[in-house]
């Protein structure tokens, strides 16, 4: 990419960001299915492009999810790191498994708070939430007009009626008000005639313009709901109309599940936070992705530490933090200055998931530190941290808060599709029409493709071919968004 190219226009579009990422036309990322060495040249290589995938081989004769996987339907107690057999990832959790494991990691959702409307936006709520009040309180005009009682014509009253005012008198046969929308109807008006359906003559007398049938244009009492009855069940998620009707109903406060707190815990010594590369220092990617990331999938984000690659600090961070859930980039692997699992040793942190059998990402990990306090180690890889936020920080987050998983859906996938040997993938994708499309720039360490995603595809062990029905995995943003919260 030259300096010249499309990305340095401000505006592009999908289809410009397609034709430059899109997997099938341009060299591609780092192979999934060949072992990592790290060191100079094993990043960004140029493989050549998508051979013909074959369908996923079934792995053994259990059942399959959308996806192809084995689903976890059978092993829905066991908390042990699984899948203990193979020399390459002896402990390492497949994937649907790993995302299982994750939900089923909080026992329960916290205790319920009492949470002001303008505070619960993204909540679930607790509590059925029973109608306080008729909706609507009173007979109530649903236009700008007359109410008017009896045949016509009309004589009309010299007050009108507005909205929020006391109740006006009781209308006598031919007579008639003016009655703005919203506001009281008076006792025994048989309905309301539209401003633009009357005319009145020098006289004051209303005629109409069209036949007028009985109780048009009256909201009666209770028409939407009667007081007591039950409009939403526990487990709904605050929307804006839930708010809106949470207020209507007339409530001030929802029981509602407290929003988690997570804190960041940002790994390594050779990360910057300003200015540009330099001397074997890179940016720090994650620092400033994960906390709007976590809160989009329904965090309260308490803190964001930057440690270094420095054991005792992190040792005590961990020892010291109230958190719910604690997320740590980077260090998950066996180098030198990796240092989150003998600290989760040292810790005496129960290891519920240890690596797992998705690319990028598999050194992710999911540990109890304490009664009702998990950590979710994010491999430092940027695009394998996101792999790890939607494997196992989505549902562990999703359960703490009460929410309901999402109903999973599929969709084929335009291109054709590498997958790796034995594990899952996750591959940014953008939806066109009813169709995914792979983005090229999807290796371990890129957020290129990521970053012009709509969602993630999953791809099964062994690939997929032109076609085939992939699980999508939605970005919280691209999804109802109404859970976003960047600030
Ligand atoms: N011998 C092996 N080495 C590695 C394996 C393996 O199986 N055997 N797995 C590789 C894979 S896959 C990943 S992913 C990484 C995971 O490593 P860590 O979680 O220990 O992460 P680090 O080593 O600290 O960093 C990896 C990479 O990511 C960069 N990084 C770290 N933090 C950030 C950040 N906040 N922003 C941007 N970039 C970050 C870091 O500089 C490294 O380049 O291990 C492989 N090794
Ligand atoms: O390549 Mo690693 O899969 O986690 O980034």
């Amino acid at each position: 990419m030259t300096a010249s190219g499309p990305y340095d226009e401000v505006d592009f579009g999908v289809e410009e960001a397609l034709a430059l990422v899109n997997e099938a036309g341009t060299p591609a990322s780092d192979d999934p299915g060949t072992p990592k060495t790290p060191g100079p040249g094993t990043s960004g290589v140029p493989r050549p492009g998508p051979s013909p995938a074959p369908a996923p081989a079934p792995q053994d004769g259990s059942r399959k999810d959308a996806t192809g996987h084995p689903t976890t339907g059978h092993d829905t107690t066991d908390h042990r790191p699984a899948d203990h057999h193979t020399a390459e990832h002896h402990t390492a959790t497949p994937w649907p498994r790993a995302r299982a494991v994750a939900g089923r990691a909080p026992r329960r959702p916290d205790t319920p708070v009492s949470v002001t409307l303008d505070a619960a936006l993204g909540l679930v709520l607790a509590a059925p939430l029973a109608a306080l009040t008729d909706l609507p309180s009173f007979d109530t005009s649903a236009m700008d007009g007359w109410a008017v009682a009896g045949p016509g014509p009309w004589s009309v009253r010299a007050e009108g009626v507005l909205a929020g005012h006391d109740e006006p008198g009781p209308l006598t046969d031919g007579e008639a008000v003016r009655i703005a929308t919203g506001a009281r109807v008076p006792q025994d008006a048989s309905a309301v005639i539209r401003s633009e359906h009357g005319r009145t003559d020098d006289k004051g007398r209303l005629y109409a313009a069209r036949h007028v049938v009985h109780g048009q244009d009256i909201r009666p009492r209770g028409q939407e709901c009667r007081s007591g009855e039950p409009l939403l069940p526990p487990g709904t998620l605050v929307t804006p109309a839930v708010l809106g009707l949470a207020a209507a109903a007339g409530y001030d406060t929802v029981a509602a599940h407290p929003r988690p707190r997570a804190e960041v815990l940002v790994l390594g010594d050779e990360l910057l936070t300003e200015g540009l590369p330099h001397d074997g220092l890179i940016r720090d990617a994650l620092g400033p992705m994960l906390p709007s990331w976590l809160r989009a999938l329904g965090a309260e984000v308490i803190a964001v530490r930057r440690l270094g690659d420095d054991a005792e600090a992190l040792g005590k961070a961990l020892k010291n933090s109230d958190a719910d859930l604690v997320v740590t980039t980077g260090g998950t692997a066996a180098g030198p200055v990796d240092h989150v699992h003998p600290i989760l040793r040292r810790l005496g942190a129960a290891l519920l998931v240890d690596g797992v059998k998705v690319r990028p990402g598999h050194p992710m990990l999911l540990a109890r530190l304490k009664e009702n306090q998990h950590l979710v180690g994010l491999p430092g890889n940027p695009l394998a941290a996101v792999s790890g936020l939607l494997t196992l920080a989505e549902p562990l987050l999703r359960t703490l808060a009460g929410r309901a998983a999402p109903e999973p859906y599929t969709l084929p996938v335009r291109d054709a599709v590498h997958g790796h040997p034995h594990d899952t993938r996750l591959i940014p994708v953008v939806l066109r029409g009813d169709r995914a499309v792979p983005l090229h720039y999807n290796g371990p360490a890129m957020l290129r493709g990521i970053a012009v995603a709509d969602a993630l595809a999953v791809v099964p062990p062994g690939g997929a071919g032109p076609g085939q029905e992939l699980e999508i995995l939605d970005l919280p943003w691209a999804m109802a968004g109404i859970e976003v919260c960047f600030t």
